[in-house]
């Protein structure tokens, strides 16, 4: 700025033109709302009330802003750029609607999922390298950000370790974490509950500088919270704050939910967490080792990690159990410890479950040869055996009647169906079958 001008000076005369240039209808809307807040050499920042902002946003964006940069010249003789700020104050007459109204709490972020407690390995280093990225400088490139993947695998961790970091570096940050069901319910209680609600609504939501939304799948079909969330989600990426979501799934593959949507998620990166690789569990188990200071041998992380392949909630879950076996039944970190606590979890421990592995068990289990069970002999104790084959062949594998049929000496589907059906009934009106039939799936999944 070249000329001296006061803030109320510039805005005033600006103003002035505006109302000349758009008339008074426009002026309303658009302008008059607005609140001067900080004028400096090349910019100035406006504030915006919070129930309007989607609209005069917009507008501005479009249209006003160029004519401001504009009648600043002519005025102060100098580039000055406007920016525009959502207000965090609440329409004064709303106060006594929302006085009972609360909404999901503005931090929700768990301390404990930070970057540095996230093992990085094969199946999310991508994912991982962009949350740093993004915690370091937010509403910039990557905005916005969406995690994807399966359950389990740690989005919810990352989404919230980009919060923690940043509200450590930046502690006068505003962070809003929220489950896409969380947003929903609020949104729906700040309807029910009237027209303050609904500008407290656009408070909590919009004047922040982070905005976390985990499991976005949830909205398929649910189209007014998906309407509001495309409102919440122009005013923050317009106001240049940072959007991070997940979801199960990619956008384009969430079964309805609006392309506006899914265009604008486009516009920024989506990366997804694949399932961990056996270092990266074992790396995860050490982790949780050490936190909780016990000193557990490598072989016998190896072993858990081995068995739980493809969830991390899961991977943590078992090493708890396996902690309080230590600590509470005094057993000593072994893998015969482990395998207990994998075998009470009914885990694979190795076996695929396939038409050999079931025959074998069973016919090991009434002292018969697999060879016996395919025969045509009918001697009472054998076809007993034949049909709890059939039938765990049926329940414990994806073949089909004639495929079982086959596999048992040629027999035709509806003697596979026959003898599933016995032993179903046999099992719900006799409880020793029933927990023969458990013991027989336990040890063919698991072993003896
Ligand atoms: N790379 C990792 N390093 C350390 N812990 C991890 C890692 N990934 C996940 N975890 C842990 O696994 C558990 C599950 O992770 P999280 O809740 O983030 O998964 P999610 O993908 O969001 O699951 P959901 O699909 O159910 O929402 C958490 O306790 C988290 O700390």
């Amino acid at each position: 700025m070249t000329k001296p001008i006061t803030q109320e000076e510039l805005w005033n005369q600006v103003k002035a033109k505006f109302y000349q240039e758009i008339g008074p209808v426009s002026f309303d809307t658009y302008i008059e709302p607005l609140i001067p807040v900080t004028l400096t050499d090349s910019s100035i920042i406006l504030e915006v009330p919070i129930d309007e902002s989607t609209n005069i946003i917009d507008k501005w964006n479009k249209s006003y802003a160029m004519s401001f940069v504009q009648y600043a010249m002519e005025i102060a003789e100098g580039f000055i750029k406007p920016e525009l700020r959502v207000a965090d104050t609440l329409p004064r007459a709303s106060t006594l609607q929302t006085e009972n109204l609360t909404f999901t709490r503005e931090s929700d972020l768990n301390e404990a999922f930070t970057f540095d407690k996230f093992v990085v390995g094969t199946g999310n280093e991508n994912a991982y390298a962009i949350a740093r990225a993004v915690a370091e400088d937010p509403g910039k490139v990557y905005n916005p950000y969406l995690i994807y993947g399966g359950v389990g695998l740690g989005k919810t961790h990352l989404m919230q370790a980009i919060g923690n970091a940043y509200s450590k570096t930046t502690p006068s940050a505003r962070i809003k974490y929220a489950t896409a069901e969380d947003f929903l319910n609020d949104f729906t209680e700040s309807l029910r509950a009237g027209e303050g609600a609904t500008a407290a609504f656009k408070k909590e939501y919009r004047t922040v500088d982070l905005l976390l939304i985990d499991d976005i799948q949830f909205w398929s079909g649910k189209e007014k919270v998906q309407e509001e969330f495309f409102n919440t989600f122009n005013v923050l990426t317009k106001t240049g704050k940072q959007i991070i979501m997940t979801s199960d799934k990619l956008p384009t593959e969430i079964v309805d939910l609006q392309s506006r949507l899914t265009s604008r998620f486009e516009a920024g990166i989506s990366m997804d967490i694949q399932k961990p690789d056996l270092p990266t569990r074992v790396a995860i188990l050490k982790n949780l080792a050490e936190t909780d200071n016990l000193d557990i041998p490598n072989d016998v992380l190896e072993l858990i990690a081995d068995k739980i392949d493809s969830n991390i909630r899961t991977l943590e879950g078992t090493f708890h159990r396996f902690e309080a076996m230590l600590r509470y039944r005094n057993k000593p970190a072994t893998k015969e410890t482990a395998q207990k606590i994998l075998g009470d979890l009914n885990i694979n421990q190795g076996f695929k479950v396939t038409v050999e592995r079931i025959q074998q068990v069973v016919a090991d289990y009434y002292m018969q040869t697999i060879d016996d069970l395919k025969s045509t002999s009918r001697k009472k104790d054998l076809v007993t055996a034949r049909h709890v084959a059939m039938y765990l062949t049926r329940t414990l594998t994806n073949e089909s009647l004639p495929d079982i049929g086959r596999s048992f000496g040629g027999r035709d589907h509806s003697s596979v169906l026959h003898a599933t059906n016995k032993i179903t009934e046999k099992a719900e009106s006799d409880p020793r079958t029933k927990e023969m039939l458990i013991a027989l799936t336990d040890e063919i999944k698991n072993g003896k």
